[in-house]
């Protein structure tokens, strides 16, 4: 395995922690109280129906905003923006006028990789989210899902032992979406990092997590908490997709959504 792949190294800490946590813009609580830990290594999907505060508990997360009330801990420590997590937003957000290595090559001088290793790191990580053949091209050469692929390889450049993701493939067509699902399951799996994961979807979230949290009407707080026990490797996507347990996980999260959204 080509990265560092550092994950907490203490079992008994969580990687993540909530504590009592309560955000608000104003007059509006957006989430909470709300506690929650996510263990390190885990595939956390955060679902729930749109204004529930997912967005909001992941900028809390990643520390673009800091907690009304509570407490936040990323192995450990209060969390701290662009360092404690590696982040994919909904648009890629790429710098245009950079070539899709030249955006990954930022990213990496950003984290303090020392200029005589980025090239081999870049090509890393290009051929992980398998661009490793575009690395020349304009951003505007390249479509909507190789940019957001282009985002995911910069978010993980960071190398940090989290990875937070906010709805990236909501604005993609549903073959693309499908293979970004498909490659994002085998680098989380392969690289071991804690991730957190935010979709509307509850195919999205039974295909792509270990476990799925559903937080219902804002303020958002846990509706439920489900381990999802379909294998992580060695499995065909579509047969995955296509078995019973699939079928009967997706409808008991998406069940669980509408009920938290009208409760
Ligand atoms: N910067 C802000 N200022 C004021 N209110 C905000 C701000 N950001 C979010 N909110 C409000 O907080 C609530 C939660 O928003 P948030 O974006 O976290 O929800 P979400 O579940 O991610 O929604 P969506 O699925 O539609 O993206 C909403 O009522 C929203 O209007």
């Amino acid at each position: 395995m080509p990265f560092s792949d550092a994950v907490p190294s203490s079992d008994a800490e969580p990687h993540v922690r909530l504590g009592d946590v309560t955000h608000s813009y104003g007059e509006v609580t957006a989430v909470g109280p709300l506690s929650l830990d996510v263990p390190a290594g885990e595939f956390l999907v955060l679902v729930g129906a749109s204004g529930c505060g997912k967005s909001t508990l992941l900028r809390l997360i990643a520390g673009f905003e800091r907690p009304t009330a509570g407490e936040i801990s990323v192995a450990g420590v209060s969390p701290e923006p662009g360092v404690s997590a590696g982040v994919v937003f909904q648009q890629p957000r790429l710098f245009p006028w950079r070539s899709v290595g030249g955006n990954v090559d930022l990213a990496l001088e950003y984290a303090g990789v020392p200029r005589s290793e980025r090239a081999a790191r870049r090509e890393e990580l290009l051929v992980r989210v398998g661009l490793d053949a575009m690395s020349d091209r304009r951003i505007w050469e390249i479509s909507g899902g190789q940019q957001q692929r282009v985002a995911i390889a910069r978010a993980l450049a960071a190398d940090t032992s989290l990875l937070l993701l906010d709805e990236p493939f909501a604005a993609l067509d549903a073959l693309t979406r499908e293979r970004l699902q498909e490659d994002l399951r085998v680098v989380g799996t392969a690289s071991r990092r804690t991730t957190v994961f935010v979709t509307h979807s509850a195919d999205e979230a039974v295909f792509l997590g270990s476990r799925i949290v559903v937080l219902g009407r804002r303020p958002g707080r846990i509706a439920l908490d489900l381990t999802v026990d379909l294998p992580r490797s060695g499995v065909d996507p579509d047969a995955l997709r296509g078995s019973p347990r699939f079928a009967g996980l997706r409808a008991q999260v998406g069940h669980a959504v509408k009920e938290a959204a009208a409760a």
